[in-house]
């Protein structure tokens, strides 16, 4: 079951077209990958689909996003709403100079919530961010003595916090080491049984080792958008192949 589709969805940077007429389902409670050479538009699409563009002046978006059967670029949807079901996380982990707790305490109080359902809510966002037991003892020092992939995991639980629906994650393992990797690779895995998962990734390992569908996007165009052992064993186009055979990009 799709819980994303997009129909012609064209995004310019003032006269320039970056993404072109995209018309994609992104299935429930599945991992997706988006890979492609640099400047094909990943990052710009992933960010079409929580609105995050929104704040980039001179960038035009044509076309419907349905998320939940509502389309979000509709006048009437509050972008802030939207990225709140559909949280993300960045390249680079950027947590704020508070404490642990406080980072993920910190938007559950702004919409409200009291210092009981906080307590709750911090322990089992870092539970399911498989960083509690790392941190449980020092909830109250600075998320900067975190290491980087640590720090990367309370970005993913901060966003856990806000009970999202989908997570997308613009290459949010790329500033980490192999072993950090593979333990937000192992996180995602568990993740997508509550939450449906969309990355950009350079890795095309990455891609094949975690993504059930990926999607190959090249100037700005879909090229090709299959199950993920197919995108690298048994791919459709030749673009896509020269890529994933690693001749360009
Ligand atoms: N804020 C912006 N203003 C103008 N042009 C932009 C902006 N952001 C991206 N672009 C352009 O849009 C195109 C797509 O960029 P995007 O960052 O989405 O590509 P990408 O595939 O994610 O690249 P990379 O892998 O290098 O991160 C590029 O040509 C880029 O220069």
């Amino acid at each position: 079951m799709s819980i994303i589709t997009t129909t012609n969805i064209n995004l310019y940077y003032g006269d320039k077209q970056a993404i072109k007429d995209i018309n994609m389902d992104i299935e429930k409670n599945e991992i997706t990958a988006l890979i492609g050479p640099s400047g094909c538009g990943k990052s710009t699409f992933l960010r079409i689909l929580n609105r995050m563009n929104d704040t980039i002046t001179n960038c035009k978006i044509t076309g419907e996003v349905i998320f939940d059967n509502i389309n979000i670029y509709d006048s009437k949807i509050d972008p802030m709403l939207i990225r709140k079901k559909i949280g993300m996380v960045f390249q680079k982990p950027n947590p704020f100079p508070l404490s642990i707790y406080d980072n993920i305490a910190y938007a559950p109080k702004y919409h409200g919530k009291k210092k009981g359902e906080l307590d709750e809510i911090v322990e089992n966002s870092l539970m399911a961010a498989a960083l509690w037991d790392e941190v449980k003892d020092r909830l109250n020092k600075s998320a900067l003595s975190l290491s980087g992939g640590q720090q990367q995991r309370l970005c993913i639980a901060r966003t856990i916090a806000l009970n999202p629906e989908v997570i997308l994650m613009d290459e949010a393992t790329s500033a980490l080491d192999p072993i950090s990797t593979y333990k937000i690779e192992d996180l995602l895995n568990e993740l997508k049984k509550t939450y449906t998962v969309v990355i950009v990734t350079h890795n095309m390992q990455q891609a094949s080792r975690i993504a059930d569908k990926t999607a190959f996007f090249l100037y700005g165009d879909l090229i090709e958008y299959d199950l993920t052992s197919n995108i690298f064993t048994n791919p459709k186009n030749k673009e896509t192949a020269d890529y994933v055979s690693g001749y360009f990009g």
